[in-house]
């Protein structure tokens, strides 16, 4: 089976190579030159944990190939693949530029059959936009060919993207024909042993299933973090309330972790996104609008700990402050909407400096922000605390869950922790002498009101 994916970013390069992996002939298409050159050199443009190796190797056994031409692209594959970017419009929206451009290209080079499969995060009746885009375009060109479009929702996450995808927990298809359904059991066989994971229904409610997923998770999180909140002026830890609740098979332990709130290219948007569905259809969705501003607020929250800790009055002018953790989660480089980035500016708007190390995301952060007096980027963790007013984390990486604490508090001006992952017991760290201050650790930490 021959496949052409469009997009070579976190889905469509994963995709891609994972489908190679399988053993099938892929062709990645983007429109970004610098990228698929970059890619035929061997140069993987994003860091995700064995991404590397499949690549390589199947561009390498030729089972994977790159192109920047859409027309080679429809050539190329029976099944074509949309793993574009989404990102929101001006009203929070999601923007469908990218997607119906590959729709249009796939009208304008179709010479025979194809199956076109939306893999990105879209809206509700997108496919039948999809559809509507190729049928106008086959229509100027004058020529009478068959296609059907299918809906293939991604679900898996950086930092874990590969094994996400080699061992999915569901393959959900949209597909408005059990024919339809049948090629796509076929083409996902190779991901799809031991236990049948492939849940078929309509394409409408394989677009809705994506962002119901993503809300609901996003929603577990804004939750914990309300909770947290709480428990900070009860005098409660909410570390203990975790392990309390989480034990209810019913809630389970995934994502009820407090933090300093949600980032990513993907909880942001699609929640965002979904609420402007729901509005545009006439219905006020409240739970969606308390999870967004729940998060906004959350993300404020270790620059108040920072500030009333220092000042009070939000003035830091000459401080300086270790941050460890960039990227929005661990075991990516990615910093699209970081928690990491709201408090940096916050620090910065308040007169203080910044000296931030992340095992990967530092060249990312370097790009965004470029070269500016307030920011140094350090080549260890240690490095970054020297000579600093305090230490602030925002991404929970393994190399900061078991510090020297001693060494620590040598290179530190203070020994002070705002610890945004709740990753220390604060009455070990207290007990020698340092100041903590975690997310909604009320019990054990500093009280704030
Ligand atoms: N990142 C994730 O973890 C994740 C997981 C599941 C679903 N999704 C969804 O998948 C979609 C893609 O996300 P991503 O993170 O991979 O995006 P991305 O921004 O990393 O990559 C998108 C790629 O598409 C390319 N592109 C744009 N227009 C094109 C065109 N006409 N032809 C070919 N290539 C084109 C861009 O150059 C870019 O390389 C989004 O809808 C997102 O919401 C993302
Ligand atoms: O208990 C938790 C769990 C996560 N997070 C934060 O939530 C964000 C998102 O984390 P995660 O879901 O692990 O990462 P993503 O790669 O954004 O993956 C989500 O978004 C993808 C894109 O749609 C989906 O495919 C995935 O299923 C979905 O988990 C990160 O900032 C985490 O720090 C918390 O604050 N507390």
């Amino acid at each position: 089976m021959k496949i052409t994916i469009f997009g070579t970013g976190y889905v469509g390069l994963v995709t891609g190579a994972c489908f190679a992996e399988a053993g099938y002939q892929v062709m990645c298409v983007d429109i970004d030159k610098e990228k698929i050159e970059r890619l035929k050199q061997g140069i993987i443009p994003i860091y995700e944990p064995g991404l590397d190796r499949v690549v390589k190797e199947n561009y390498a056994a030729q089972r994977l190939h790159f192109s920047t031409s859409a027309g080679e692209g429809v050539a190329f594959g029976e099944f074509q693949f949309i793993a574009v970017g989404t990102p929101p419009d001006e009203d929070g929206s999601a923007d469908l530029k990218y997607v119906l451009a590959v729709a249009e290209e796939i009208g304008r080079h179709m010479e025979q059959h194809r199956i076109v499969i939306d893999k990105s995060t879209v809206p509700v009746g997108t496919a039948d936009k999809v559809r509507a885009k190729i049928s106008s375009v086959l229509a100027e060109r004058k020529v009478d060919l068959t296609f059907d479009v299918i809906s293939n929702p991604e679900f898996l996450k950086e930092g874990s993207a590969v094994a996400d995808f080699m061992k999915p927990d569901r393959i959900v298809i949209g597909a408005d024909s059990p024919a339809n359904a049948e090629r796509m059991r076929e083409l996902y066989a190779p991901f799809n042993r031991n236990h049948d994971r492939l849940i078929v229904m309509d394409i409408r409610s394989a677009e809705l299933t994506k962002y119901a997923a993503n809300a609901m998770l996003a929603t577990k999180i804004s939750f914990m973090n309300e909770i947290s909140n709480l428990a900070e002026r009860l005098g409660a830890d909410v570390e203990n309330v975790r392990i309390g609740i989480g034990s209810d098979p019913r809630i389970g332990y995934q994502f009820i972790y407090a933090g300093c709130g949600y980032g990513g290219s993907c909880f942001p948007k699609d929640v965002q996104a979904l609420a402007r569905t729901a509005s545009t259809i006439g219905y006020e969705p409240r739970l969606l609008n308390a999870i967004e501003a729940i998060n906004q607020d959350q993300k404020t929250r270790l620059f108040e700990l920072v500030s009333r800790h220092f000042d009070g009055a939000g003035n830091l002018r000459g401080k300086v402050f270790a941050l460890w953790g960039l990227a929005f989660k661990p075991n990516t480089d990615d910093m699209r909407e970081a928690p990491s980035r709201v408090l940096m500016e916050a620090l910065w708007a308040a007169g203080a400096r910044v000296q931030a190390y992340d095992p990967e995301a530092m060249e990312e952060t370097q790009r965004i922000y470029g070269a500016r007096e307030d920011l140094v980027l350090m080549g260890t963790k240690e490095a970054a605390l020297k000579g600093a007013d305090g230490l602030v984390i925002c991404t929970e990486w393994k190399g900061f869950t078991a510090p020297d604490f001693a060494v620590m508090a040598q290179q530190l001006k203070q020994p002070v922790i705002f610890d945004g992952r709740n990753l220390y017991d604060p009455s070990r760290l207290q007990a020698k002498g340092w100041t903590y201050y975690g997310i909604g650790r009320g019990a054990s930490c500093k009280r704030d009101n």
